[in-house]
């Protein structure tokens, strides 16, 4: 009898470890919750390396004067230079259909290291190593005699980090569909947000502090580059996580020869109008944003009359707001839907705000929350609904195609900022008048509005269920 137990006992054993065997087999690592927060938590400290850079030397716009004698179109020329890569040789079009082809890792380490070199190489620019005869001096003395050898240094590093920041976005973005399809999506696409402008918000309170170390001021410069660099060896740890799911999944979410990227898919892209309004809302709404973010500082310094510090600290709201409120939205939209809806909402408060900014004097520091607020409804509802409308083998692309033209206006609009201010400003003036700025961003702002309410009515014929939960499309 008791061996009969015991034989009945190790069968019912061997059908569960059979069993499990076979569950094992069905699930991967996407399917661990925690391991899938964890990856998310590892790339969005690269996006908050990517997201210091870009806004390390925003409040330092003064000092940038001071130092290298950097007029407001200088400013706006070096913002700007950023997107040139991403709009002018489609830089982010190119990394999208590179990224679908080579996949997450080695598209993503080699856009990482460029971000890392230009970070690098912007830092040298403005460092005493260069300014005293340093490597490239004498050369970058040697033409163009109106810029500043420091500027043009710079303007390489930032033309450099641009090219490799905004596709090594695109890779990002689709690591957090690769990671969350079916699952947390735009919860996961909200948090991503979120740890990016914990980026921001640490640039704009951090350099204000740095610059005033006994070291000089450009260790605020050197820090955002090593910042960039740790970043490259963060990608790295990812990039042992997505072989082994690689290994676990059947393609390993590269191509196959039929699915690799064709012109058609392109036209494909462009054929939709929900992709295409969805695109343009892209453009003007982030025109209105980060431009306006880039100046923001420098903007409260002049009507407000605060020092370097309260201005960073006044332009970090912004990204402080955006941290709790995206994944919040983001949670939202995937119970709930309304993400057309929402993109409605927050275009109207981007151009109630920039109108109030150009037109009152009421206190920047709740302003700037409410902004915060819209800074993340957009986006809450932009990036997961593209995922709605585009199948995940063309995701790259088509993130890649919306930073191109997401580009032109982070091209175009700080360098007319720039132009606007020192038109509308005598030179030599002690207090900039922001009012005709403030128009330009509170009119890209009118815009948005226009393509968020045209998406919204083509949703209704489209059928991708933008304004449904995310599961249930
Ligand atoms: N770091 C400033 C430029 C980032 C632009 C990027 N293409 C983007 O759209 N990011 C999404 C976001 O909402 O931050």
């Amino acid at each position: 009898m008791p061996s009969e137990k015991a034989f009945v006992f190790s069968v019912l054993l061997i059908t569960n470890t059979k069993l499990m065997n076979t569950e094992a087999l069905k699930t991967s690592l996407r399917d661990n919750p925690f391991t899938r927060w964890a990856m998310l938590l590892t790339v969005g400290f690269v996006l908050a390396a990517n997201y210091y850079f870009y806004d390390a030397l925003s409040p330092l716009k003064s000092t940038l004067t001071k130092e290298f004698g950097f007029t407001s179109t200088d400013f706006g020329l070096f913002v700007s230079v950023y997107s040139i890569p991403n709009v002018f040789f489609l830089m982010a079009v190119m990394g999208g259909i590179i990224l679908d082809k080579l996949g997450i890792r080695r598209t993503g380490f080699m856009f990482i290291a460029f971000m890392t070199l230009g970070a690098l190489v912007t830092a040298y620019g403005a460092s005493d190593m260069y300014r005293n005869n340093g490597l490239g001096y004498a050369f970058m003395s040697s033409f163009m005699p109106g810029y500043s050898p420091e500027l043009k240094m710079m303007l390489l590093g930032r033309f450099l980090f641009g090219l490799g920041a905004e596709t090594s976005i695109v890779v990002i973005s689709k690591i957090i569909v690769k990671w969350f399809k079916g699952k947390e999506l735009a919860l996961a696409f909200g948090v991503k947000l979120g740890l990016a402008r914990t980026g921001s918000f640490l640039a704009f309170n951090l350099s204000p502090i740095l610059i005033e170390a006994e070291a000089g001021w450009t260790v605020a410069t050197w820090f955002a580059a090593f910042f960039v660099t740790s970043a490259l060896l963060v990608f790295l740890i990812y990039m042992m996580f997505d072989l082994k799911l690689d290994r676990q999944v059947e393609h390993g979410g590269l191509l196959s020869k039929s699915e690799e990227f064709q012109f058609s898919d392109l036209t494909k892209l462009l054929m939709n109008r929900s992709f295409i309004y969805v695109t343009l809302l892209c453009l003007t709404f982030y025109s209105a944003v980060f431009p306006f973010l880039s100046f923001s500082a420098d903007f409260f310094l002049n009507k407000f009359g605060m020092s370097i510090k309260e201005s960073g600290f006044i332009s970090s709201l912004l990204p402080v707001g955006t941290m709790i409120f995206t994944p919040l939205f983001g949670f939202f939209v995937d119970k709930y839907g309304k993400a057309a809806s929402l993109m409605i909402y927050g275009s109207l408060i981007l151009v109630t705000v920039h109108l109030i900014f150009a037109f009152t004097g009421l206190t920047p520091y709740v302003m700037m929350v409410i902004l915060g607020v819209a800074f993340s409804l957009v986006p809450a509802a932009m990036w997961p609904s593209v995922a709605k409308m585009v199948d995940e083998t063309r995701i790259g692309s088509a993130y890649g195609f919306m930073f191109s033209v997401q580009n032109l206006g982070l091209w175009a609009f700080p360098i007319l900022a720039g132009v606007v201010l020192d038109g509308t400003n005598p030179e030599g003036t002690s207090q900039l008048d922001y009012t005709y700025t403030m128009l330009m961003f509170a009119c890209l702002g009118v815009f948005g509005l226009l393509f968020a309410l045209l998406l919204k009515r083509e949703d209704k014929v489209s059928g991708y269920g933008l304004e449904l939960p995310s599961n249930s499309k």
